[in-house]
């Protein structure tokens, strides 16, 4: 699958440009601010149907503008499909494929994927639990429709259990029974997803060590842990333990809300002892397990999109990075650098040709 042509309209930084793609490597190089990224952003918002960077549309509107509209061809298994993606203020967003509105949004989300890597990923490792079981519940809510499904359910209930324990709270009064109800509901939806998380994790972290191996030769030690206080125990008995917590609080203290990912370096916490290159190779790495992940579910190959990937990288990592790209099928890649020498340096030792576009404050010289 590959993007062949992609126009725009007030979008961010341009007012108007329309450009031809490579069906393999892209660069696109520029000075700092220049609208490199809101190229891969408009790509994004085909693909996701809304920003990486800013979901909220308006913003996303050229400053004094009233709308904007992306279009991009696209060639899936050498079928042609055209998608339109435009906002106007007050209108709201439309979303057509050949000519097609969709009545939900929703239903183009995973039909042309793409796998981005930004410098702002590093969230990923960086902050609290809760990044990281967005990244990995993203992904299993991607091969397994039912684990999403559990996830809603968990969510909502989880929800109307913290209320009524605040409702108790205040009226100074607790239903027990009610409670009950809530953690059978809550028990059985976290065994589902305890279980899939814990297999997800065993599988993932093959295909997540195989690409830091490659990346840097192999001589580091890396892995993930999955970290549950429920795992290998009686949930209905964590429950009742934590009660008098939950009620003093008046939120559920314990569950698979809490899990955590935890990453490691020869052993240690890679927040802590990860140096940046090692943390953006470990971040890499995430994700290409991922594009592997949707490669063997759809058959074809996202389209990868690699937003300052150079930074903090070594040269010999660089060079393992973009042996890999252009070596392990990878399909169409889209690089931005603000340093054209660099990257027109390492494509001209690996012998891999590509297509170089000049950004210029919204305009484009290809
Ligand atoms: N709604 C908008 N209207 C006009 N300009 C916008 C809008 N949103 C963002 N911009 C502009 O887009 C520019 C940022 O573009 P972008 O992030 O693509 O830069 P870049 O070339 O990737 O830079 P860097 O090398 O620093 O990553 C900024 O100058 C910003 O002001």
């Amino acid at each position: 699958m590959h993007i062949e042509k992609l126009s725009l309209f007030g979008f961010k930084n341009y007012e108007e440009v329309a450009l031809t793609f490579s069906n393999e490597v892209n660069c696109l190089v520029g000075e700092n601010g220049s609208g490199k990224t809101n190229l891969l952003d408009a790509i994004h918002y085909l693909s996701m149907t809304r920003s990486a960077f800013n979901t909220i549309d308006s913003q996303n509107v050229k400053f004094g503008e009233e709308f904007f509209s992306i279009r991009g061809d696209f060639r899936l298994s050498e079928k042609a499909l055209p998608v339109l993606c435009s906002y106007q203020e007050g209108k709201g967003k439309t979303f057509k494929v050949n000519k097609k509105e969709y009545a939900r949004l929703s239903e183009h989300v995973g039909k042309l994927p793409v796998v981005l890597i930004a410098p702002n990923d590093t969230d990923i490792i960086r902050d609290g639990s809760e990044a990281r079981r967005k990244f990995f519940d993203a992904i299993i809510s991607q091969i397994d429709a039912e684990y999403l499904d559990n996830l809603i359910s968990y969510s909502k209930y989880l929800k109307q259990r913290n209320s009524a324990l605040k409702r108790f709270a205040n009226v100074g009064r607790t239903d027990y029974e009610l409670l009950k109800i809530y953690d059978e509901h809550i028990i059985g939806l976290s065994l589902y997803i305890n279980q899939r998380r814990s297999d997800f994790i065993i599988d993932f972290e093959k295909l997540f060590q195989n690409h830091y191996d490659k990346l840097s030769e192999g001589n580091e030690k890396v892995s993930i842990h999955y970290r549950s206080e429920a795992s290998d125990s009686d949930f209905k008995e964590l429950y009742n333990n934590a009660l008098r917590k939950d009620l003093a609080l008046e939120r559920t203290t314990m569950g698979v809300h809490k899990d955590d990912f935890r990453f490691t370096i020869e052993g240690k916490p890679l927040k802590k002892f990860g140096s940046q290159g090692q943390q953006k190779t470990f971040l890499v790495s995430l994700k290409m397990g991922h594009f592997d992940i949707i490669r063997e579910l759809k058959g074809f190959k996202p389209i990868l999109l690699l937003d300052d990937i150079f930074d903090k990288l070594d040269s010999r990592r660089i060079q393992h990075l973009m042996e890999r790209v252009v070596n392990h099928d990878f399909g169409q890649i889209f690089i931005t650098d603000a340093r054209e020498e660099r990257t027109r340096t390492i494509l001209n030792e690996l012998k891999i040709s590509a297509n170089f576009y000049r950004v210029n404050r919204g305009t484009v010289i290809q």
